[in-house]
């Protein structure tokens, strides 16, 4: 069956309608889903667990009736032991890996972030502490496929961010366990899980329930329920970003093997049928190339319904005049993941300024960023790229102020005060500063 995937060219001039068009889709915010998830909530924190069980028995279709109770919800750390004993041994050793990359360069990003602090001519301190936060809830998604990977890229950074408690959160459909899930939950140091997803999953970490305590911040992807509810408890709890289907937005001049550029659109298409896969390139004999592997390579794939339905619903080939026009469009999509498939990538890159992530050169595929590159495959989607960074250890941390004025410095800094706050109208800042100056000054 051959595959409709939408061709589109930059000097049409129904370009720009016909990529709004495309794009137009935001996670979270389908009315019978907002709907939905704004009843979950409410009975969550009505009802706590006795909600929570009955979600998760019907959603998950957890069989024999249902669990009983929400501690058969709860894997303890032996359980987790044992599946990451019993995973083959390749897999053991890909998830160590990708593991040990991941920690290596979220280190990294945790020494750009410390703290500082400055001591002025006269005294003062001026400073920023930076703390974890005391206990996070990671959502590793399961409804459609499990990812073990995204336990790694979730929990790897919050424990190098210093956070204590990590209670992880995954469904586990048709009451099927993941054992690498569990496997890579041992190797990322999770403190606790529990195998709830969805909505209800996202309540009872934001709110608490008799046998879950409530979390600081909520972070991880999820599918559009699970957008609709973080959405909804931020400000109860903090969230990372609204991390929906995945999208991949390809630039290519034309020189990359087209089967290659063709598995790379499916990658992304395989994870949901909401998810977006777009070329971008000045040739139209390598775009037909590309569309003939398309139509070549899906038969093959185990996943070719989920693929079709989103590069036909979601998916585009776009003729653009050249690689200039292809980064322009590039930054008003702000895709979760860019590949530049170019000679000299870097001259692109240096052109591109709203990506979640950017894979350079043609060997730089976006499943190696998935899996065990060490940056965090945790990206912004929807175009949110436009103001929002991949998950990070900034994630798992605040930050206070230190502040620590010298007598001398009081001096200074009262008058200065004083003057603004009575600017302000606002006698008791401005006394509050004068009562410390050495020479009283009269009240105004
Ligand atoms: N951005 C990333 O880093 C990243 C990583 C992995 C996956 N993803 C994306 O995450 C998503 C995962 O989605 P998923 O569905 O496989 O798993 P999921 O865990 O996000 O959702 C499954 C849950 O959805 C809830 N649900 C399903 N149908 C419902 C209904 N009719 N009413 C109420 N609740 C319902 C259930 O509670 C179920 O447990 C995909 O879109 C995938 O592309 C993103
Ligand atoms: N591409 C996904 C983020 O959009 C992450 C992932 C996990 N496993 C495979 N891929
Ligand atoms: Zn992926």
């Amino acid at each position: 069956m051959s595959i409709q995937i939408t061709k589109l060219d930059s000097t049409l001039a129904d370009f720009q309608k016909s990529l709004d068009t495309l794009l137009a889709f935001e996670a979270g915010t389908d009315d019978a889903i907002e709907r939905a998830v704004t009843g979950i909530l409410a009975d969550v924190k009505a009802r706590g667990d006795a909600a929570v069980l009955e979600y998760t028995n019907r959603f998950d279709r957890i069989p024999d009736g249902g669990a009983a109770s929400m501690a058969a919800f709860d894997i303890g750390q032996d359980e987790l032991q044992a599946a990451l004993a019993a995973i083959p041994a390749a897999q053991r050793d890909a998830l160590n890996v990708a593991a040990q990359r991941i920690r290596v360069f979220h280190e990294r990003q945790k020494q750009e972030l410390n703290g500082f602090t400055y001591t002025e001519a006269d005294g003062t301190i001026l400073g920023q502490k930076v703390t974890p936060l005391d206990r996070v809830g990671i959502y590793v998604p399961g409804g459609k496929a499990a990812y073990p990977s995204s336990v790694l890229m979730n929990a790897i950074p919050a424990h190098v961010a210093g956070v204590q408690e990590i209670i992880m959160v995954v469904p586990t459909p048709d009451g099927v366990k993941n054992q690498m899930v569990l496997a890579a939950a041992a190797i990322a140091g999770v403190t606790r899980v529990i195998t709830i997803g969805g909505a209800q999953a996202v309540a009872a970490l934001a709110h608490g329930t008799e046998t879950i305590q409530p979390v600081d911040k909520i972070v991880g992807p999820g599918n559009a329920y699970v957008a609709a509810a973080k959405r909804r408890v931020f400000g109860i709890v903090g969230i990372d970003m609204i991390a929906g289907p995945s999208e991949i937005l390809v630039i290519c001049d034309g020189t990359t093997d087209p089967d290659w550029v063709a598995m790379d659109l499916f990658s992304q298409a395989e994870h949901d049928e909401l998810a977006q896969a777009i070329m971008l390139c000045p040739d139209a004999d390598y775009i037909a190339r590309v569309e003939a592997s398309i139509e070549k390579l899906l038969p093959t794939m185990p996943r070719q319904d989920t693929i079709r339905t989103s590069l036909t619903d979601r998916g585009a080939l776009v003729k653009v005049r050249d690689l200039d026009e292809a980064c322009a469009i590039a930054n008003s999509i702000a895709a979760e993941h860019l590949e530049i498939s170019a000679e000299n990538p870097q001259q692109w890159a240096d052109k591109i300024r709203h990506a979640g992530a950017m894979f350079l050169g043609r060997f730089s595929s976006e499943s190696l960023g998935d899996y065990c590159c060490g940056p965090n495959h945790v990206l912004p989607t929807s175009r949110t790229a436009r103001f929002s960074s991949p998950l990070g250890v900034y994630d798992f941390q605040k930050r206070s102020s230190i502040i620590h004025v010298s007598e001398a410095g009081a001096q200074t800094l009262g008058k200065i005060a004083a003057e603004l706050a009575y600017g302000e109208g606002l006698q008791a800042h401005a006394r509050s500063a004068e009562l410390r100056l050495n020479t009283p000054a009269e009240p105004r």
